[in-house]
């Protein structure tokens, strides 16, 4: 579990409360902004001191939490969540230190009822009362940093849409002492999936944070203090790419691609059988054993009509114009953004125009519309293994199920959530065609799709694939003393069909094996 080496950093600690009267657009609020800001990218995150919690409720809160934690084990475990610690966590032989009780959707008063009734079918007034008045008062905190962070990178316009796209967990911890005093995990190291969480607890140390040398940094709370936390969301940067004329998100785009999408999947296997094609990844594929929950449709060639009509008539031999047109539509609009996104890495590593042009021109579309079945435990289940993408770029979108895709850091070390941000963000992924194209400049990220929770996640995707005649190779822009050719040119039909013959042939290990020089 990693060394337990110390650090001699120490977390920032800023003051947030109400004396340094906090407004935006005072340099006051920029520069603490800043600092938070830093320290987030730095620490991962920093300490607050706010004053928006009132003593009473500071008091109250953890004698709720005791109070909560003395009911029998029975009961708690009737707090169950699909989502995994969102519940009641206890009585786990790895962590016996640890219990935890979450109450999901905390700030709406409904929520916090029905969870006090739950543990208290008598009803517990008090505890109700502290659980969501705490929780409110948090939120505020939460409120504050996150508009410190959108202002600070410029990107405040999304604030409000970020707001209203989230809700709010409160989770009670306890950490029992460890048995003769041995200093022991009580809780493994970890990252928390979310974008912000802030902690807060009564005088007893013990949370500690991984510093970027790897050492461990013991954090000392002074009192009133919360430690806010940046979750993996917060990890992937976001870029602003909004156009008026592209809408995911909203309801006209969710059912011109989601419900077509599911209309496809609803068909009876023979008929969807009529569209696999002997090229993997191409058409149909589903009721794979090993990925039980997973089915795909992929057009191949989704600008061109003929082709998308050619494909939906297998299907529907009747005809089924909404399903062409949400393809064509998708593949148009998507497209837009692709092409946007691939001048703007090649402009910045200096390809002449030239081959710009050829090179944008180069590509085909092929949308991919995944169905992700829901599962029934809690547990989570794998929906995609893990793999990295051959083409040269992939944008993917996803219904209102947020949670499932999840890219690994390029040290391998975890998996970070790739939940977008907002209704409106699509997941940018690098190929290994680009990685080539740009002779190694571009990583080419590891994914997969973990799926928990009842609801089925449908995702479609943007797939640009280069045109079988183009050989692809970088230009000599790319290549200088510093950065030697990494590989020779190669056709990407012949590539794919090197990937289809063993899992570890898509490792960007094997690209080097391939055609590496
Ligand atoms: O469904 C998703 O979000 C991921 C799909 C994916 O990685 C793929 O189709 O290559
Ligand atoms: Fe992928």
């Amino acid at each position: 579990m990693g060394s337990s080496m110390k650090s001699s950093s120490k977390v920032p600690v800023l003051d947030l409360t109400s004396r340094q009267d906090l407004n935006p657009n005072t340099s006051t609020w920029r520069s603490i902004s800043r600092e938070a800001c830093e320290a987030l990218e730095e620490y991962g995150c920093f300490v607050a001191l706010y004053d928006g919690v009132t003593q009473e409720l500071d008091d109250s809160i953890f004698a709720a939490a005791e109070e909560l934690f003395d009911l029998p084990t029975d009961t708690k475990r009737k707090n169950v969540n699909e989502k995994p610690y969102h519940g009641y966590v206890g009585q786990m032989p790895v962590i016996p230190l640890h219990e935890g009780l979450g109450i999901d959707y905390v700030t709406n008063k409904e929520e916090a009822q029905r969870f006090t009734h739950l543990m208290w079918p008598r009803g517990n007034h008090q505890f109700c009362e502290t659980a969501h008045g705490f929780s409110n008062s948090v939120a505020e905190l939460d409120r504050l940093v996150v508009r410190m962070i959108f202002e600070n990178y410029g990107v405040e316009k999304h604030y409000d849409s970020h707001e209203g796209s989230k809700t709010y967990l409160l989770k009670f911890l306890k950490y029992l002492a460890p048995p003769e005093s041995i200093s022991m995990p009580a809780f493994p190291q970890h990252t928390d999936k979310t974008f912000l969480s802030i902690l807060h607890q009564n005088g007893v140390n013990g949370l500690e944070v991984k510093s970027k040398d790897g050492g461990w940094i013991s954090l000392h709370l002074p009192p009133k203090s919360y430690v806010v936390m940046a979750g993996d969301i917060s990890m992937l940067p976001v870029i602003d790419f909004t156009s008026p004329n592209l809408k995911p998100g909203t309801v006209e785009w969710d059912s011109a691609v989601f419900d077509v999408s599911e209309e496809a999947f609803q068909l009876p296997v023979e008929i969807k059988k009529r569209v696999v094609s002997k090229r993997k990844y191409r058409g149909y594929v589903g009721q794979i054993p090993s990925l039980p929950l997973f089915e795909v449709m992929g057009v191949d060639f989704a600008e061109n009509e003929d082709k998308v009509n050619e494909f939906t008539h297998k299907l529907w031999p009747q005809g089924n114009g909404s399903f062409s047109e949400a393809v064509m539509s998708f593949a148009k609009k998507v497209s837009e953004l692709d092409f946007m996104t691939r001048r703007m890495i090649m402009e910045c590593f200096g390809v002449n125009e030239n081959y710009i042009e050829k090179h944008l021109n180069s590509t085909k579309c092929l949308v991919r519309m995944m169905k992700y079945q829901g599962v029934e435990e809690k547990e989570e289940e794998l929906g995609m293994e893990a793999h990295t993408d051959r083409n040269m770029l992939t944008i993917l979108c996803q219904n209102d199920v947020k949670d499932g895709l999840e890219v690994r850091t390029s040290d391998d070390k975890q998996w970070i959530k790739a939940n977008p941000s907002q209704d409106s963000s699509f997941i940018v992924l690098g190929g290994a065609t680009l990685h080539v194209l740009l002779n190694g400049r571009v990583l080419t990220g590891v994914h997969r799709v973990m799926r928990m929770g009842t609801n089925t996640r449908f995702s479609a995707g943007l797939f640009s694939v280069p045109k079988i005649e183009d050989l692809i190779y970088a230009p000599e822009e790319l290549v200088d003393a510093e950065h030697p050719r990494l590989y020779k040119p190669f056709d990407f039909e012949a590539y794919f069909q090197f990937t289809t013959e063993g899992p570890e042939r898509r490792d960007v290990a094997a690209l080097g094996g391939y055609c590496g020089l």
